[in-house]
C-alpha cells in the first residue's frame, strides 16, 4: 500500500448529544479517484468540513502529505495542497469565466497581495488561466459572465478555479448536484481526466456516476466508514445493499 497523501486518525465531530464522525479513519492515496457516498445524514458533508478546517474535530487528527494539519486555519489548508468545491455553487456571478481564473492563479501565487508585482503584469498568469479553460472546453464561454453560464458551465469552472490552487487534493462535494444528466456525464469525464498528481475525493448520490468514475468507493453509515473497497466489492455488498443502494431483489 502507498502511503495516503490525506488520512485521519480517530476523526469524531459531535454537534451538542449529536455525533456526527465516530472514530473514523479514512485514507486518501496519492491520484485516487475516491467516492464517499451514504445516507442522508451520515455525515459526508460534515466529514469534507473537518478535512478542509471548516470545522474543528471533537478529537482524532487530519494529516496531509505527512504534515499534521488538525489546527490549521482553512485557508493554511489551501496553500498545503487541499482545495474544495461545495454542494452549492458559490461562484462570483459577475465576474467573467477568465478573470475568476486569473485571480485564482495569481491568488495561489501570491500576487493580490503585491500590488507592485501585479502591476509589473501577469501575462504568464493570464496564459496559465486560458490554458486552464482550454483543458476544460471551456474558452468559448471564458468572456461570459460566470452567472450567465449554463448550470454544468459553472460548476466546471468551480473544479478550475479549485484546481489553479495546484492541489494535491481535491474535495469535490456533490460536483453534478443540479446539474441536468447530459452534463453531469461530461463533468465527471472532465474529473476523470484531471491529472494524475491530484487526488480526487468525490461525494455523490447518483450511483451510476460512483460505479463509472470511482476506483475506491467509502460507505459512511452514522458517521462511521461502514465499508471500504473497489466498486464492485462495494456493489455485490448485502450490507451495504441492505443499508444504502437497496436490493433490487425485495422489489
Ligand atoms: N452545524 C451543525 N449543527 C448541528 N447539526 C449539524 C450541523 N451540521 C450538520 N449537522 C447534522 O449532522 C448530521 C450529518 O450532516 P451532513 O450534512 O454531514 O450529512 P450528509 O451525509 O452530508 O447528508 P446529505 O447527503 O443529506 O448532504 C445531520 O444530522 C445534520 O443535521
Amino acid at each position: 500500500m502507498t502511503d495516503p497523501v490525506l488520512f485521519t486518525q480517530g476523526l469524531c465531530k459531535s454537534f451538542g448529544a449529536l455525533r456526527v464522525t465516530n472514530n473514523l479513519d479514512l485514507r486518501i492515496e496519492a491520484g485516487a479517484r475516491h467516492a464517499l457516498i451514504g445516507p442522508n445524514g451520515a455525515g459526508k458533508s460534515t466529514l469534507v468540513n473537518l478535512l478542509t478546517g471548516v470545522l474543528k474535530p471533537s478529537s482524532g487528527r487530519v494529516w496531509l502529505n505527512g504534515e499534521d494539519i488538525t489546527r490549521l486555519p482553512a485557508a493554511e489548508r489551501v496553500w498545503k495542497g487541499l482545495s474544495r468545491t461545495f454542494q452549492v455553487s458559490t461562484i462570483f456571478p459577475r465576474l467573467t469565466a477568465f478573470e475568476a481564473v486569473v485571480l485564482a492563479v495569481c491568488r495561489r501565487e501570491r500576487l493580490l497581495r503585491n500590488p507592485s508585482r501585479l502591476l509589473s503584469g501577469c501575462k504568464p498568469q493570464a496564459e496559465e488561466a486560458w490554458d486552464f479553460l482550454g483543458r476544460f472546453g471551456l474558452t468559448g464561454v471564458a468572456d461570459r459572465q460566470m452567472g450567465e453560464l449554463a448550470y454544468g458551465q459553472q460548476r466546471l469552472t468551480e473544479i478550475v478555479l479549485a484546481l489553479a490552487a495546484r492541489p494535491k487534493v481535491l474535495l469535490l462535494d456533490e460536483p453534478a448536484a443540479g446539474v441536468p444528466a447530459q452534463d453531469s456525464e461530461a463533468l465527471f469525464s472532465a474529473i476523470e481526466n484531471l491529472p494524475r498528481d491530484v487526488a480526487v475525493l468525490f461525494i455523490e448520490h447518483d450511483m451510476e456516476l460512483v460505479f463509472r468514475f470511482a476506483e475506491k468507493i467509502t460507505v459512511l453509515v452514522a458517521g462511521e466508514s461502514f465499508r471500504e473497497g473497489v466498486p464492485a466489492e462495494i456493489a455485490s455488498d448485502p450490507d451495504v445493499r441492505r443499508v444504502y443502494l437497496g436490493d433490487e431483489d425485495d422489489e
